[in-house]
């Protein structure tokens, strides 16, 4: 479904968004490398899900990224999740800002001007300091003790916000189950096989405000989101409108390719825990945000990712599908939360882990 069918006075309360423009620092107009999945047989009893399976499994070792309709998550869970949380990012910054997690360790709570954006730049193979992103964001983790993660900090305002996020952050656990189940046949596992590694996990969820610019113009080379891959197993991505984008090989050349604006859709992604357990088989893959024209009117975009993340036990070692023909493997085992922690800290310290051959920031 395009993008025009979008209802975008529901998703925002009453904010205005123009979404007829041409997104800045758009390179590529390559519709189909992100494909669209339907994956209602996957939730429906009964339906055959094989080729589902094999369009997931394609887009996961191709492009890292998909598009998924047919999810069966309901409209008024997401609507209600869009407009509390438009509602949040219309807060004064005094009142956002009582929200802000003072601890480097997890990025939870109310934070701007988010600096973690120091990385290599492909082109020049330099170590480079990047603007922070033109964007705010608020993050809760999971609502499990057994987790080892910190509780979850709920702002004063607005009142429902918290019953609201906790009912999203089910729904979005109970699709990533789904997605995983499916994974897990794609790469020639039994269907629960992920389960025992995913039951006490520390998923996280981040809503993301890219304000307005007519007002308050970016800075020369600052970007809503520069440049990165996320860290965890997958992203579950609801997004107002289009400005994201990944990396593409065109014919030899790195290149920046829109991802598809689907209404009523998902955008799901692989984060690196994902490629390093399947050996680099699947693949994570660099993204963006882009500004919007600057052409005086407002853009704000909000979306809000679902990183969905292991236990924090849960031992990462080579899935046997994706070892070599001696049992071989890049990468040694890791620990989920070791892992986790390393992607974040190095982030926070700007350091680039030159071996995974990763660079950019990263989400946790
Ligand atoms: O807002 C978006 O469309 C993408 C955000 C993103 O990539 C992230 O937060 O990791
Ligand atoms: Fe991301």
């Amino acid at each position: 479904m395009a993008s025009s069918s979008w209802d975008m006075s529901n998703m925002f309360g009453s904010m205005k968004i123009d979404l007829t423009g041409i997104i800045a620092g758009s390179t590529n107009n390559d519709n189909a490398y992100v494909p669209i999945i339907d994956i209602s047989s996957l939730t429906v009893n009964g339906m055959d899900k094989k080729k589902t399976i094999e369009k997931i499994s394609k887009a996961c070792e191709e492009v890292g990224f998909m598009v998924i309709t047919g999810h069966g998550i309901s409209q008024e869970v997401i609507d209600s999740m869009w407009s509390i949380t438009g509602e949040f990012f219309d807060l004064a910054e005094d009142q956002k800002a009582k929200s802000m997690t003072m601890t480097s360790d997890y990025p939870y709570g109310y934070e701007k001007g988010e600096v973690l954006s120091a990385g290599k730049d492909k082109e020049k193979g330099e170590t480079v300091e990047r603007l922070p992103d033109f964007k705010e964001t608020f993050t809760i983790g999971p609502n499990n003790q057994d987790s080892g993660m910190p509780a979850r900090v709920w702002p004063e305002e607005p009142k429902e916000l918290a019953s609201i996020y906790k009912r999203y952050y089910e729904a979005m656990e109970g699709l990533s189950g789904v997605l995983l189940k499916a994974m897990a046949v794609a790469l020639d596992m039994p269907e629960n096989w992920f389960e025992d590694k995913i039951d006490h996990h520390m998923c996280a969820l981040r809503a993301l405000n890219y304000p307005d610019q007519s007002s308050s113009p970016p800075l020369p080379g600052q970007t809503r989101a520069g440049a990165h891959t996320d860290y965890g197993s997958l992203t579950i991505l609801k997004s107002g409108g289009p400005g994201l984008q990944v990396r593409k090989d065109i014919d030899g050349r790195d290149d920046w390719v829109d991802v598809p604006h689907v209404g009523d859709g998902f955008v799901i992604n692989l984060g690196d825990l994902m490629r390093r357990w399947t050996n680099d088989k699947w693949s994570s893959t660099l993204h963006r945000v882009v500004n919007p024209p600057q052409d005086g009117k407002n853009h704000r975009r909000q979306s809000v990712a679902f990183f969905h993340n292991l236990n924090g036990d849960a031992v990462v070692s080579t899935i046997e599908s994706c070892r070599d023909e001696e049992g071989g493997s890049g990468y040694e085992d890791i620990v989920a939360k070791d892992f986790l922690m390393m992607k974040h800290l190095a982030s926070v310290k700007n350091v680039v882990k030159e071996e995974e051959g990763e660079e950019g920031k990263e989400e946790l």
